[in-house]
């Protein structure tokens, strides 16, 4: 595996700020160009201010199509839904105009779900323009993560668009994109901060092993932004 691109900001506001900023101008010239966008945006807890300065860009977003790189299946009124952290961040802005496609289904069973998910995903999102990821320290990446139900599914070469995972220790299942959709995108941006994740992110480079470190699945023609 080639080592991805490193960006290494000199700050978390600085990696923030750029980051919003790249992809506001990829996000418009991708909608000049091309006529239209669709991005895939992790939830957690680091990119939030980033996704709320790249709300306030001034694009067309009636054209840019956004979906979740994974969710954890509770409603979108659930402060632990990343569709809740949208709506508090990035859809608080202009990109409120943007057409969203949600992967929670509120449906009696999570795999109930999945094939209404994969329709507006098939009919909407893909293929994805720009995918944004998050990793943990467990060097999960998406919902993808080790030892996780459902992992074998979500990397294999022929999966579904977006597949049901029950991580260990989870406190709820996940819909995840799968990792072809997350290969297949046109560019891939991992946003991490911290040097613990930095310390986890060349584990996983030295590991080699996709089931071990999920986050291996995404890197290849990756940029990882990075801030202390
Ligand atoms: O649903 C989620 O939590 C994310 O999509 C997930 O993949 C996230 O990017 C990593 O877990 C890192 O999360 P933090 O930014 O909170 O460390």
């Amino acid at each position: 595996m080639t080592h991805p691109r490193l960006i290494e900001y000199p700050s978390r506001e600085a990696l923030t700020d750029g980051l919003a900023a790249y992809l506001a101008a990829r996000l418009a010239d991708l909608v000049a160009t091309t006529g239209r966008a669709a991005i895939a945006l992790s939830g957690g807890s680091t990119p939030g201010p980033m996704l709320t300065r790249l709300g306030e860009a001034d694009l067309h977003w009636e054209d840019v199509v956004v979906t979740l790189t994974d969710e954890r299946q509770v409603p979108p009124s659930s402060p632990r839904s990343n569709q809740h952290l949208l709506a508090e961040t990035l859809f608080r802005g202009a990109a409120a105009a943007a057409v969203f496609v949600p992967l929670y289904a509120p449906a009696p069973e999570p795999a109930d779900g999945l094939e209404a998910i994969a329709a507006s995903l098939n009919n909407l999102a893909l293929p994805l323009d720009i995918a944004v990821l998050g990793m943990g320290t467990d060097m999960h990446t998406a919902s993808l993560f080790p030892g996780a139900v459902g992992l074998d599914a979500a990397l294999a070469a022929d999966a579904p668009p977006a597949v049901l995972i029950t991580a260990p220790g989870a406190e709820e299942p996940r819909i995840t994109l799968s990792a072809p959709v997350l290969q297949g995108a046109g560019e891939r941006h991992l946003m991490i901060a911290g040097a613990d994740k930095r310390a986890a992110l060349e584990r996983a480079l030295s590991l080699g092993d996709v089931r071990q470190a999920p986050v291996l699945a995404v890197l290849e023609d990756c940029t990882v932004h990075y801030a202390d």
